[in-house]
């Protein structure tokens, strides 16, 4: 059977550019983000299975998911590499905004998104199991204001470093070691 298809498709399918949004932008946009609002952050360098597990259950927690990335420069000074990140923030944003399950994608350039979390006051934070939530300073804020924080659980097998790893050391997907 052949699949009839429409364009500009109807629905569902935004152009992934238009989920991206500079600093200023979403704070002009701050009050029309639907609530409750997920919030997450992270480098997300090479998008892979973990991640959009993760980004899916987030999404489900509530009405929009906002991801706050990395800036480049903010990415390298986390250490995970002097080659990292691989892709660039604007890359980065672009893999992202085009899931489903992502409405919005937007950058930082401290250490911590802690003072874009301060300003947009999500109802909901969220990191992969590999974190502890207790520890984070993101968690005390967004329990101040009666917002909640948490873990979503972490699929093992699956991280960027283990997949750059793969590939300096040339082995497939086949290979176990
Ligand atoms: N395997 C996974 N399962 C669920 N969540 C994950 C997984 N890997 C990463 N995450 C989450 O994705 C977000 C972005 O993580 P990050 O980009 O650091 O991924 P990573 O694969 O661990 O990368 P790196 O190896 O470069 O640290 C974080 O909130 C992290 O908790
Ligand atoms: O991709 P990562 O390394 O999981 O993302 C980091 O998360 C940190 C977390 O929010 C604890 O503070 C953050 O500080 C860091 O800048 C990265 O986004």
């Amino acid at each position: 059977m052949t699949a009839s298809f429409s364009f500009p498709r109807p629905d569902g399918c935004p152009d992934p550019q238009t989920k991206i949004f500079e600093r200023d932008a979403l704070r002009r946009w701050r009050n029309q983000l639907p609530r409750p609002l997920v919030f997450t952050n992270g480098v997300f360098d090479l998008l892979h299975t973990g991640h959009v597990h993760y980004l899916y259950a987030a999404r489900q927690l509530g009405a929009a998911l906002l991801v706050a990335i990395n800036t480049d420069a903010s990415a390298r000074r986390l250490g995970k590499g002097p080659e990292r990140p691989l892709n660039r923030q604007a890359d980065r944003a672009y893999v992202l905004a085009g899931l489903a399950c992502v409405d919005a994608v937007t950058f930082f350039d401290e250490d911590t998104p802690v003072a874009l979390i301060d300003e947009l006051r999500p109802d909901i934070y969220v990191k992969g199991g590999d974190y502890d939530m207790e520890t984070l300073e993101e968690t005390r804020l967004v329990r101040s204001w009666g917002g909640h924080s948490l873990a979503l659980p972490f699929q093992s097998g699956y991280s960027t470093t283990q997949l750059v790893r793969r590939i300096e050391a040339g082995r497939s997907a086949a290979d176990p070691s």
